[in-house]
């Protein structure tokens, strides 16, 4: 499968482009070769989507861009399979969780189908001020223009789809570059909005490089906004490199999650063995850091080890596959290193620690401190770290003695303590008697801190892809 760029609908994918393999990280197979984008397609893809956002964008009432979503919810859900095979062949996620993310992202399309026809502006009580009186004043929401969204390999439809659905909702246009690791979902999507109806232009697609494609996008003067989701460093250099454009920045973390000892420890450990090593922890939102409270300390470790052992290991396309492989072995490798650093300087591997090629087995790490790499920086592998501690104001110190401040979890029966931690913790989100790595698609998201800029979540997508319009009218007296 050779796929390139689609700009105002047609496809570049002459042969004497320049190429990059797609591999499974599972077996090393070519899943798809890329021809990539050069300069000269990235400035006639931003040039065609600036045109076709004033050609056709805005003109295109609520109820068009509406329909246009709710069919394309529709084709997803029809290709289903297809797209979550897709998945497991690009990125190696595990068959279960590849079709968790086409579910999700069904319902991403779904919610900015709702809420395209629903962009609301507000008026304002124009008489609030000394001489307002006969004054009427309103806003109105209105598009940016050219959004670029710039899009990781973790959940290359689900994530991509926060970007787009909402864009187009709010009547932009957008120019996508997928990640490089998994660009062959990010193509059928492009395809699929082609057959629910999307005008040529409205969303072009660049294959390419962070570096070739990604850096040229962030810098051009005629992209309005910049929403990026990926690692920190990538996110540094897009914010110094936007100028002027509005950022949305959804970066890295090393989630914490807290068990007093009145929380349901049963449950804390099922979900915290899936939100720990889901997907190899290459979750933004993955578990890292795990506080559990002295006096359930060694209950808790000794199930969530058992619970982790249970894990089935191997072939992502398996259905009893729980840990595949990471997205490269290099990254493989750089975690082991990570692991091998903090048992030099003390720390106990009590399960896992093993790598096979990109499978690095789920690894529980013990007698942690917070200096380690595994603890202190966002580890985005399957290895968890459990710390005991002994009171709400030390683990509320040391669960925010970190960079990142995305989203935590918290266990506890007491509503007083619930509130009280969330409040005090400095996280874009909280969760209660939930993990930190449970993410529903409408609620606000976006982090704190190096965790990021701006909300996601479509509602707040929206509002971040759209600027507020103020009218106003200055009332003449009855002649
Ligand atoms: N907060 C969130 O919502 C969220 C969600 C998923 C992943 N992430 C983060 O993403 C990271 C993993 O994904 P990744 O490895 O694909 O991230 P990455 O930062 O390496 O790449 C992300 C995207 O940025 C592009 N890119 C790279 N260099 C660029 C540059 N100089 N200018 C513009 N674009 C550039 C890449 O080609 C890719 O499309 C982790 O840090 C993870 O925490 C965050
Ligand atoms: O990797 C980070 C993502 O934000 C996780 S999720 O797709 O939003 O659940």
């Amino acid at each position: 499968m050779r796929l390139g760029s689609i700009i105002n609908g047609q496809e570049r994918n002459e042969k004497n482009r320049e190429t990059l393999e797609v591999k499974n990280p599972y077996n090393q197979e070519i899943v798809a070769e890329l021809a990539l984008a050069n300069i000269t397609d990235l400035d006639e893809a931003v040039t065609n989507s600036f045109e076709t956002f004033h050609s056709t964008m805005k003109k295109m009432p609520a109820h068009q861009r509406g329909d246009i979503l709710r069919k394309a919810a529709d084709l997803l859900e029809e290709n289903a399979e297809d797209f979550a095979q897709t998945i497991v062949l690009e990125a190696g996620k595990p068959v279960k969780y590849s079709r968790d993310e086409i579910t999700r992202s069904v319902q991403v399309i779904r919610f900015a189908a709702e809420l395209a026809k629903n962009i609301t502006g507000e008026v304002i009580p124009m008489d609030a001020a000394i001489g307002g009186e006969n004054r009427m004043g309103f806003i109105k929401r209105i598009p940016l223009g050219v959004v670029g969204a710039i899009t990781p390999f973790n959940f290359p439809l689900n994530l991509s789809l926060h970007k787009i659905a909402p864009a187009i909702a709010a009547g932009n246009t957008i120019v996508f570059k997928p990640a490089e690791k998994t660009p062959v979902s990010a193509y059928k999507l492009v395809k699929l909005f082609q057959q629910a109806g999307l005008p040529d232009g409205v969303l072009n697609l660049l294959m390419g490089t962070g570096e070739e494609v990604g850096s040229p996008l962030v810098e051009h003067e005629k992209v309005h906004k910049i929403t990026f989701t990926g690692s920190l460093p990538v996110g540094r250099k897009i914010r110094e490199a936007a100028g002027f454009k509005k950022v949305t920045l959804e970066l890295g973390s090393n989630s914490p999650n807290i068990i007093f000892e009145d929380g349901n420890i049963q449950r804390a450990v099922t979900e915290l063995v899936k939100g720990a090593f889901a997907f190899s922890g290459q979750v933004c939102i993955s578990a890292q850091r795990i506080y559990v409270q002295k006096s359930i300390y060694g209950r808790f470790l000794e199930q969530f080890i058992m619970e982790t052992k249970a894990l089935t290991i191997g072939d992502p396309t398996k259905e009893e596959t729980d840990i595949g492989p990471m997205i490269k072995v290099e990254e493989a490798e750089r975690a082991k290193l990570w692991i091998d650093d903090a048992v030099k300087n003390g720390a106990k591997i009590e399960v896992g620690g093993n790598r096979n090629g990109a499978i690095l087995s789920p690894t529980i790490m013990t007698n942690v401190e917070h200096t380690m790499k595994i603890v202190s920086e966002e580890v985005f592998a399957p290895i968890v770290s459990v710390i005991p501690f002994d009171n709400e104001d030390e683990v509320i110190r040391v669960a925010n003695d970190s960079i990142y401040g995305l989203q935590a979890g918290v266990f506890t029966k007491d509503i007083d303590r619930a509130i009280r931690v969330a409040d005090q913790l400095e996280m874009g989100g909280v969760w209660i008697n939930e993990i930190s790595t449970y993410r529903q698609d409408n609620h606000p998201y976006g982090g704190v801190k190096q965790s990021g800029i701006g909300k996601e979540g479509i509602k707040y997508a929206i509002e971040d892809m759209t600027e507020m319009k103020f009218i106003g009218i200055k009332l003449m007296p009855k002649e």
